[in-house]
């Protein structure tokens, strides 16, 4: 397959990062995941302006423009033949001599792949575990950077335990997933935690909260605890892979009876409208 690194489209295997590139050796950099149904790429503008931002709050100047960057992933897309599946895009900092702060010269680096991933048709029917654990992240959740290893712990303590997501809380409070946001549905009304610094802004979260009010799902863009989300009557999660993903169980206990609940499918519907109207899949 095709992969881009900078302005260069390479055969994969072709593709090689210099050992002090500062997104190896540091993190130093930001990424994207950006869901493509039907050879089209959905929300592109959203991710790809995320991107920006990211890279603004780590002072890292992008070598292109929004522009560049769109058609540069429409032929890497339209190279590989992609129908379902993501792209997956990240600039660091680039290759300088190891220092902790930033080199004179900033050679950004970009690279990014296609790859196939159906959607995850039989999870979002069943419904799928979750585990909590403390969110021991740093305080810049709100940067979608490299930086993943307490991601990367808390979904491995869940996966290990059979699940599919670490849900995340300080002290008693659920900041979101280790890899996407979290939300409870009680009394008619859905609560999230609000988009602050303790948790990364998803680009399904935005998509879930415009759905709500065609819905007429009540919404309150607040934290909840665990006690909330253990005693509530539906629970999901949300990201660019998972879509509306039904939780129907935390540590091995049910939420309500366990199954996807009625606005979690009704939620699930209207995200798959949107996804028909921009793809056309
Ligand atoms: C920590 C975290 N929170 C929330 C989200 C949900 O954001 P989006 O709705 O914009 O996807 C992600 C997505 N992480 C990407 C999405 O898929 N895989 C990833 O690593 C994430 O890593």
């Amino acid at each position: 397959g095709t992969i881009l690194v900078n302005d260069q489209f390479l055969d994969r295997v072709n593709g090689t990062v210099d050992i002090e590139d500062r997104g190896y050796q540091f993190g130093d950099g930001v990424y994207e995941v950006v869901r493509v149904y039907g050879g089209k790429m959905f929300t592109a503008e959203e991710h790809l302006t995320r991107l920006f931002e990211s890279a603004e709050k780590i002072f890292l100047k992008l070598p292109f423009t929004l522009e560049e960057l769109t058609a540069r992933l429409e032929k890497l897309m339209d190279d590989n033949q992609l129908d379902t599946g993501i792209i997956y895009l990240q600039v660091t900092r680039g290759a300088s001599s190891r220092q902790h702060h930033f080199p004179q010269e900033q050679n950004a680096v970009l690279t990014a792949y296609t790859k196939e991933v159906a959607r995850p048709v039989k999870d979002m029917s069943a419904g799928v575990k979750a585990i909590t654990t403390p969110d021991v992240r740093w305080l810049r959740c709100d940067i979608k950077s490299l930086n993943l290893l307490g991601n990367l712990l808390a979904k491995q303590e869940a996966v290990s335990k059979g699940g599919f997501e670490a849900i995340l809380h300080r002290d008693e409070t659920v900041t979101e997933g280790s890899s996407s946001n979290i939300f409870i549905i009680s009394n008619n009304t859905m609560y999230t935690h609000p988009a602050t610094n303790l948790i990364l802004n998803g680009i399904t979260r935005r998509e879930i909260l415009k759905h709500c009010a065609n819905i007429g799902l009540q919404v309150a863009e607040r934290p909840f605890t665990l006690d909330e989300l253990k005693n509530a009557d539906e629970a999901f999660m949300a990201s660019t892979t998972a879509e509306v993903m039904p939780l129907t169980s935390i540590n091995d206990e049910l939420i309500a009876n366990g199954a996807p609940g009625n606005w979690t499918r009704k939620l699930q519907e209207a995200f798959e409208t949107g996804v028909e109207k921009e793809c056309g899949a």
